[in-house]
């Protein structure tokens, strides 16, 4: 991988954390480049990281032998359609990270056989602790298979799937799944401060508690459950939050709120690739 240029189309959110975790881990600014048409954030992307920046789409698939298709859903099918004959001719290879879209949609918008790697990552890559799952077609090599899991694994976790459909489920997990524990944070930060501690102790407490607790889970042999048991005396704290918690229909409400994500994925899909071009 060391002596790859990669290239992002799109330099937002998810393109910046998979960037600045990849040139935390040692990988070369000066063979990163992104594609944008934000001035300012190509701007703000060249002050912070050191990376190269383009508003040409076309530049980036010129210089780059890994693209990395990371702009929204809504614009996959626009952006392919816009460098898919220089993908195409230069035999790049394709990583996406687009929520929803399948491999198929994204060669069919490229234009022909092309060697794509679906992904999923999330946000934590820009420290190291990312997870991500990895898909690819047929016509990815075991060399270009070796690069997208290296590229990806510099960042964190890497799981290949068996099955590109289990994609979505991955996407409610691992991909959205940051934001239910900062919005878990949050409630519990709150929670805190409600109760009269200082914002910033009950901020301090909520982070490192969520931390710690992640942090004894993968180091533990114990499941999830058996961990939270330990937590819980009989008769005591715990117990009473966990039976309110029970009692407002926490359990049931996640499976909900986790299963409407994983839906919106295929909807998204289905409502795209459909789409008249
Ligand atoms: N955010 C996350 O946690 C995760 C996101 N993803 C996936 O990553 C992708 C990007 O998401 P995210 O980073 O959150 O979104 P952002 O909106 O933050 O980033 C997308 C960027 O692409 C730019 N853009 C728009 N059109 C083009 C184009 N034609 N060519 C080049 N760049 C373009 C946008 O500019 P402008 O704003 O001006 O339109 C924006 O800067 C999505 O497909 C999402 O599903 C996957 C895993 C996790
Ligand atoms: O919210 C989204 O659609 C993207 C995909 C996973 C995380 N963020």
């Amino acid at each position: 991988m060391e002596n790859k240029t990669i290239g992002f189309i799109g330099g937002g959110n998810m393109a910046s954390s998979l960037i600045g975790g990849l040139i935390a881990d040692g990988f070369p600014a000066a063979q990163l480049w992104v594609a944008d048409p934000d001035a300012e954030r190509r701007e703000a992307l060249g002050r912070r990281f050191g990376v190269h920046t383009t508003a040409d789409n076309r530049e980036l698939t010129a210089q780059a032998e890994v693209v990395v298709m990371a702009v929204k859903p809504q614009v996959m099918r626009e952006a392919c359609q816009a460098i898919g004959n220089s993908v195409l001719e230069k035999q790049r290879l394709v990583i996406s990270i687009a929520a929803g879209i399948r491999i198929e949609a994204i060669e069919r918008w490229l234009g022909g056989p092309c060697a794509i790697v679906r992904t999923m990552p999330n946000t934590p890559s820009l420290v190291g602790s990312g997870a991500t799952a990895l898909f690819a077609n047929a016509r990815v090599q075991a060399d270009q298979r070796e690069l997208a899991e290296a590229m990806l694994r510099a960042v964190g976790l890497t799981l290949w799937l068996d099955d590109e459909s289990q994609m979505d489920a991955v996407t409610a997990v691992s991909g959205s799944g940051p934001a239910y524990f900062f919005l878990m944070m949050e409630l519990l930060e709150n929670a805190g401060t409600s109760l009269g501690l200082k914002r910033e102790t009950a901020r301090l407490l909520s982070l490192q508690t969520a931390f710690g607790a992640a942090k004894l889970a993968l180091e533990s042999l114990d499941d999830s459950a058996t961990l939270r048991a330990r937590v819980t005396s009989p008769g005591g704290t715990t117990e009473r939050a966990v039976a309110l918690f029970e009692e407002g229909g926490l359990r049931e409400l996640f499976e909900k709120a986790v299963s409407g994500a994983r839906d919106r994925a295929v909807e998204l899909a289905d409502k795209l690739e459909s789409e008249k071009p």
